[in-house]
């Protein structure tokens, strides 16, 4: 099963899924994703993202290595291909935290992943933690509450919405969403498909 978490910039995604992470009792695999954007202090090459230059990116995407890729502030974003495959051919969950754009590419290409779409309690808090983060000035901020009400009007293509009021609670939420996803019937069926055209052979 392939499971996205997406939704608007500066909700939380990041701080929600390493919440997820950080309890080791998960069964699904994290997609490291690669990116054109300057390392930040703290860091790790090939555990936050695979850094690289705009040259090595633009090269990945002409060689068909992409799911999935957007540009974000200026720079390139996107999961590589090789290791989602690899995952689920092993018959393993992956893991995905992107922004819409890519959610989107990755809904058309992938339509039985599972889709969570994490979302602000209201519009005034997802601009006070933007505030709060610090990391840009009040007209940027300003821009980025304009782009983030499109991408809320995203949230129809996705099957669950979680609001990130506590982030303990929204990552609770976010597990208990995939351990019930795995029950779902069109997960079965095809394997059992499967075994009866073995069985009938
Ligand atoms: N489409 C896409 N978006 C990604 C990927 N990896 C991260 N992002 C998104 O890119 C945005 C910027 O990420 P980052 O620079 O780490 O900033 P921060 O999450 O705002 O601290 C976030 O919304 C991430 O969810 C990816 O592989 N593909
Ligand atoms: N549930 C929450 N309550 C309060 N602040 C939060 C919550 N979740 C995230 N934040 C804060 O909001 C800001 C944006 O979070 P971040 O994970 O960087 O968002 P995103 O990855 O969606 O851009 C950060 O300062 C983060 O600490």
């Amino acid at each position: 099963m392939l499971i996205v978490l997406s939704g608007p910039s500066g909700v939380g995604k990041g701080t929600v899924r390493k919440a997820i992470f950080a309890q080791d009792n998960n069964k699904f695999d994290y997609s490291v994703s690669m990116t054109t954007r300057q390392m930040r202090p703290g860091e790790v090459n090939g555990k936050d993202y695979y850094f690289v230059t705009k040259e090595e990116f633009e090269k990945e995407i002409a060689e068909g290595g992409m799911l999935e890729y957007a540009q974000y502030v200026d720079n390139y974003y996107g999961t590589p291909l090789k290791y989602v495959n690899e995952m689920l051919d092993e018959g393993k969950d992956v893991f995905l935290e992107i922004e819409v754009k890519g959610a989107m590419q990755v809904r058309e290409k992938v339509p039985d992943g599972l889709f969570i779409f994490l979302t602000p309690p209201d519009l005034m808090e997802l601009r006070q933690r933007l505030v709060n983060r610090g990391t840009d000035d009040l007209d940027v901020i300003d821009m980025r509450m304009k782009k983030a009400v499109d991408e809320i009007e995203m949230m129809q293509n996705y099957d669950y919405a979680v609001v990130n009021d506590e982030v303990e609670a929204a990552a609770e939420k976010i597990k208990t969403i995939i351990r019930a996803e795995r029950w779902r019937v069109k997960r079965f069926l095809p394997d059992y498909k499967k075994q009866l055209g073995d069985v009938l052979k």
